[in-house]
């Protein structure tokens, strides 16, 4: 069962995400001497990542990816890492290690063995992973009804080049075992039509039918969800 954070607004649940991430990266660099979070896109994360841009921290010793890309350039207004560029890594925290998840490959499936084999080199299991849920359910890049879902569950790889049902862009994402070699997962959720979602998933069922069950129906991973009212 998750642990939950009640806010009313999004900008309070924020500010509680970054001071609870930057105490875990402080213990972690403490405890192994590197610290490392993989977050999500869309927009869910911006005011975290700004937060916790201005955090006081041994960024040189942390290492910063994504947990799902869009397969566009790195300027793209939808690029994850542009987003990560822009509100994370900037003034100190620049000295963070961000491991990109695009590379120059001509799409997704062909950029994914180079994206797994960076993968593969960072710090797993990963201190945090910070997840945000769609509407339908999906988290990362696993959609419900997409094509590589099936796959993305079951398979012992990290990434998984997809292509969202409805959704623009190719991604690539971490799979279901990327997602749980982690110390801790958190997960971001606002505003009354996500709060039903996640509660629907909650209440237990299929994974293929709302995804972010893969991340709730465990035990393995200590999960934590801030809720905001709006
Ligand atoms: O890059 C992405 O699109 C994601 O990482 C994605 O899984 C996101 O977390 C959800 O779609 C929620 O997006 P919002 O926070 O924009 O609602």
């Amino acid at each position: 069962m998750p642990t939950h954070h009640l806010f009313t607004t999004g900008g309070e649940a924020a500010a509680d995400i970054a001071a609870r991430i930057a105490a875990i990266l402080a213990d972690a660099i403490a405890a192994r001497g590197v610290a490392s979070i993989a977050v999500s896109g869309g927009r869910s994360p911006r005011p975290v990542l700004e937060a916790l841009s201005g955090v006081d921290l041994d960024w040189g010793k942390v290492v910063v990816t994504l947990v799902d890309e869009r397969w566009v350039a790195p300027d793209s207004p939808d690029s994850n890492e542009r987003l990560v560029r822009e509100t994370l890594l900037q003034g100190a925290a620049a000295a963070a290690r961000f491991v990109p998840m695009k590379n120059d490959a001509a799409d997704a499936y062909a950029g994914q063995s180079a994206v797994e084999a960076a993968f593969a080199q960072l710090p797993w299991p990963l201190d945090i992973i910070l997840l945000g849920m769609g509407d339908d359910g999906h988290t990362a890049s696993l959609f419900p009804e997409g094509t590589e879902l099936a796959e993305g569950l079951v398979s012992k790889a990290l990434t998984i080049a997809a292509t969202p049902p409805v959704a623009p862009h190719q991604r690539m994402s971490l799979t279901a075992h990327g997602i749980l070699q982690s110390r801790h997962i958190f997960l971001q959720i606002s505003g009354a039509g996500k709060k039903a979602v996640y509660d629907r998933a909650l209440a237990g069922g299929a994974v293929e039918e709302l995804p972010i069950r893969l991340a709730l129906l465990q035990d393995a991973v200590p999960v934590e969800v801030w809720i905001a009212e709006g």
